[in-house]
């Protein structure tokens, strides 16, 4: 048999299995990957869902927001990410001004899924739910992403920790259930308090994915260089280099995802409360 047809009939993780992981209280792990090379470690080690995250600006490209990522700069790494992957599941960030409109939105995530996505990442509560639900029904699977949203860093005017008064805290619930209510089928929620966290992921049916945001999600996820320790610039305090007991890359990927799987990771130091 050809290699084509072998990787074609090896069976990839889907919103199912994750769901399944849910409902049993296995969780799962997540993390970027921009390029084949770290994406085939990646899926080796068994790291459940890779995510071409609108972070390439940052740690690709150099720049200090995200801002100036494009569909075509994420489709270029999605790419590179998808065929190299034979089991993760494959999520690309819809980049900042890219979903503005349903229809905008249309026609970003099908580049996007042509170039190998399987789902698509967008920032938002309530305002995109109509654009979730376009999606939905025209075949694109969503993952939302509530809490911290990096894109509107400059409306937020910083990196913040989200969902502190009882007001926000509530508002970022009801954000969450509406999301899911509107079709999406993932959830990233990042930077918030473990209890807000927790609150969400009890009040959803669909898998919950915390960055930041304490050990009772479904499942976590890192920026790749966070986790090898490379980043350039700031490091945010939930992040964990785990190269620095490890030997190689291949056992620091093994370990985060056995660190997550029996829920050593994240500890007390790198949430928020
Ligand atoms: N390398 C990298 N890692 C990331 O996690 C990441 C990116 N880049 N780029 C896109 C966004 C930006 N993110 C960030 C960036 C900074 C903080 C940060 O400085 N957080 C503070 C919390 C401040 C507070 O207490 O309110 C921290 O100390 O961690 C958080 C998320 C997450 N994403
Ligand atoms: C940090 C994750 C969730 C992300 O959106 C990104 O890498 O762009
Ligand atoms: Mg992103």
């Amino acid at each position: 048999m050809s290699k084509v047809n072998e990787a074609a009939l090896r069976k990839r993780i889907s919103v199912s299995t994750l769901n399944k992981m849910k409902q049993q209280g296995q969780k799962f792990s997540s993390l970027t990957a921009y390029d084949a090379s770290f994406a085939k470690l990646f899926d080796d080690q068994g790291v459940h869902v890779l995510l071409i995250g609108d972070s390439l600006g940052n740690v690709v490209q150099g720049l200090d927001d995200t801002l100036g990522v494009t569909v075509q700069d994420i489709a270029y790494h999605t790419r590179c990410v998808r065929v190299a992957t034979a089991s993760a599941l494959v999520v690309a960030d819809l980049p900042f001004m890219s979903y503005a409109t349903p229809e905008q939105a249309c026609e970003n995530a099908a580049v996007l899924m042509r170039a190998g996505a399987q789902m698509v990442k967008l920032e938002g509560g309530e305002w995109v739910c109509d654009t979730i639900r376009t999606l939905v029904e025209r075949s694109v699977p969503v993952c939302a992403h509530i809490g911290l949203m990096p894109q509107s860093v400059h409306v937020m005017g910083g990196y913040k920790v989200q969902g502190k008064s009882q007001e926000d805290a509530e508002r970022i619930l009801r954000e969450a259930k509406a999301v899911e209510a509107a079709g999406a089928q993932l959830l990233v929620i990042e930077c918030v308090s473990q209890k807000v966290a927790k609150a969400v992921t009890e009040a959803l049916s669909i898998p919950v994915i915390g960055i930041g945001a304490g050990p009772d999600t479904d499942g976590q996820v890192l920026v790749m260089h966070d986790m090898f320790g490379i980043s350039a610039g700031h490091i945010p305090k939930f992040s964990k280099n785990f190269l620095i007991e490890a030997a190689d890359m291949q056992s620091a990927v093994s370990r985060f995802v056995s660190d997550v799987a029996e829920g050593r990771f994240p500890a007390a130091e790198h949430s928020f409360d």
